[in-house]
């Protein structure tokens, strides 16, 4: 577990980034701040206080507003997606209910996420941070496919790390900490980025207690003894359970830099930044060269695809070693010629084509041949398509399935 997982220092609002301002050397990218939190953790109270924190230092961040429900913003975004879609239109006109509609939403808005992430970068030489707030309902982005596309997009461009908030007052309960944990456990193999869990309303709440569950198995095995007996004084089986579990996120804890903030006075800014910048420089040392490697593996694969189509296509059109020599038969003959499809001995397909548009030298009856042969693979077909289905080639408003023009298929539509 990083540094940061120790009591919250006595530090103020005042205090500031500690690293990473433009003014101590070559000007680094800025680091994105996705901040997720489950409802009521205080995520929009703690972008508010980051938003006036930088500012106070002058350096303003760069805020994506992601959560289409949001009704009251204390700080201004500079995208926003309420100003892209209205998800209670969204919800009426998909006959959709509350979650469905920001679900949605989120996806309508994913769909231009490339010109959003364009607007970013742009913006990227002229700010430190960019904060991003998500939908109050955290499975709606931690879950959803667009939640993933966005993570990936922005991380993929931009050192980025993950802030949980979690409400410390009700975290204080064995279970409902594990449960905590076990939801920032799963969003860290999701997102797979650096992750901060940040322990908030520490002014009603100091955060100690979980940091001594976090780095002590025997502490938090001493508070489910505490909290868990039944009368006769045994251990439940959701004790034993969360004991178990607690050992298996051991080493989860070794991964995670955890802080305790309040966003309401503005208490523990300071290790929080720490924390962010010890982010930064675990994104890129351990996850960029990974994203790196998984964006040159995407492109080699896309190459391979492209090149095995392109296989798959001179394949179909007969274009090998073997066919060059040709029959003596198709023109062309590798030579090119009058052959339209090129300087390849023709396959079958643009025999046809010969014999349809200009096969003065091949006698009637060789054509009537080949037409009668169609006519019969053709029949044969479709008779085979029907027996498939199993019904007598039915009449379509008293009409045979034949067309006006006699001919089978053409005008009247096929039985269902
Ligand atoms: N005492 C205290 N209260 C806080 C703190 N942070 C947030 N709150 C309160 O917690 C409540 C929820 O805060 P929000 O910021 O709206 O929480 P949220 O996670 O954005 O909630 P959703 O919008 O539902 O996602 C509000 O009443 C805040 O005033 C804090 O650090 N200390």
């Amino acid at each position: 577990m990083g540094e940061t997982t120790q009591a919250p220092p006595p530090s103020t609002a005042e205090a500031g980034p500690s690293t990473g301002t433009a003014a101590e050397g070559s000007k680094k990218q800025p680091v994105v701040i996705i901040c997720i939190g489950m409802a009521g953790s205080g995520k929009t109270t703690f972008m508010q206080r980051l938003n006036s924190h930088l500012h106070s230092r002058n350096t303003p961040p760069y805020i994506l507003n992601l959560d289409p429900a949001v009704s009251h913003m204390p700080y201004s975004a500079n995208i926003d997606i309420r100003d892209t879609v209205d998800y209670k239109e969204v919800m009426k006109q998909y006959n959709l209910g509350p979650n469905g509609g920001i679900l949605t939403a989120l996806n309508l808005f994913t769909t231009k996420f490339d010109q959003v992430l364009g607007y970013v970068e742009k913006r990227a030489e002229d700010v430190e941070y960019i904060l991003v707030d998500t939908p109050g309902q955290i499975e709606i982005f931690t879950w959803s496919a667009s939640g993933a596309i966005i993570t990936d997009a922005i991380a993929s461009s931009l050192p980025t790390v993950v802030a949980y908030v979690v409400d410390t007052p009700r975290t204080t309960a064995p279970a409902t900490f594990m449960s905590n944990m076990l939801y920032a456990c799963s969003i860290l193999y999701k997102t797979r980025l650096p992750f901060i869990i940040v322990f908030n309303k520490t002014d009603i709440q100091p955060h100690d207690f979980a940091i001594d569950w976090m780095k002590d198995f025997e502490a938090y095995q001493a508070a489910l003894n505490d909290s868990g007996r039944n009368e006769h004084g045994e251990s439940s089986y959701m004790n034993s359970l969360m004991s178990s579990m607690c050992l298996v996120l051991e080493e989860f804890y070794n991964n995670l830099r955890a802080v305790g903030v309040s966003a309401m006075t503005g208490e523990g800014m300071r290790g929080f930044f720490e924390a962010v910048e010890e982010a930064r420089q675990e994104y890129e040392r351990d996850y960029k060269p990974e994203l790196d490697r998984l964006a040159s593996e995407r492109a080699a694969k896309t190459e391979a695809d492209k090149k095995a189509q392109l296989e798959r296509l001179m394949k179909d059109m007969n274009v090998s070693d073997q066919s060059a020599g040709g029959s003596s038969r198709r023109r062309g003959g590798g030579g090119g010629g009058d052959n339209p499809f090129g300087p390849y001995p023709m396959n079958e397909r643009e025999d046809r084509y010969y014999d349809e548009e200009g096969a003065d030298d091949i006698d009637e009856e060789e054509q009537d041949a080949i037409r009668r042969q169609e006519e019969e693979e053709e029949e044969a077909a479709h008779a085979e398509e029907l027996g498939a289905l199993d019904v007598d080639e039915p009449e379509i408003g008293g009409m045979p399935r034949s067309g006006p023009n006699g001919s089978r298929g053409e005008a009247w539509p096929r039985p269902v």
